[in-house]
């Protein structure tokens, strides 16, 4: 089977998310991430971390672009890749999984750095046994 999305798909996700990348705002932990979702219309969104003075309210990058591209009126997820200017590739937190769950259960997961390494993954294998929007249908 082919994968999903595209070689040529993907290379533009890995382009974007490590320009977003460079444009993170954290000035507290040094550490910029990018992040680029493909949504459902095929259209990419991109988002960057965003911290604050007040530490607890930053924001990752998966969520931010998640977030732009519900904001834009996506409501599906197919593939997030997250970019680092680091020697090893970060998967998503916690939050950001449980965020890309909502709309992209099943989507590609892959995580890029300044070095060769990746991880390419899926979203409910990052999250077995995920809480979802099936829990509360009563
Ligand atoms: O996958 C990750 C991990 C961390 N961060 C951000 C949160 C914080 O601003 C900084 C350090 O944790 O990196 C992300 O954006 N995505
Ligand atoms: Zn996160």
């Amino acid at each position: 089977m082919k994968p999903s999305p595209s070689a040529p798909v993907l290379r533009r996700l890995e382009k974007n998310a490590r320009e977003a990348s460079a444009r993170a705002y954290a000035p507290y932990s040094k550490f910029a991430v990018g992040a680029a979702v493909l949504a459902g219309s095929g259209k990419i969104y991109a988002g960057c971390n965003v911290e604050n003075a007040c530490y607890g309210l930053g924001i990752c990058a998966e969520r931010a672009a998640v977030f732009a591209a519900v904001a834009a009126g996506e409501r599906a997820i197919r593939c997030v890749v997250i970019h680092t200017p680091t020697a090893t590739p970060t998967a998503p937190c916690g939050a950001c999984r449980q965020v890309i769950n909502e709309f992209g259960p099943e989507a590609r997961v892959v995580s890029v750095c300044a070095a060769a390494g990746r991880i390419d993954t899926t979203l409910d294998k990052l999250l077995p046994g995920a809480f979802g929007p099936g829990n509360l249908d009563l």
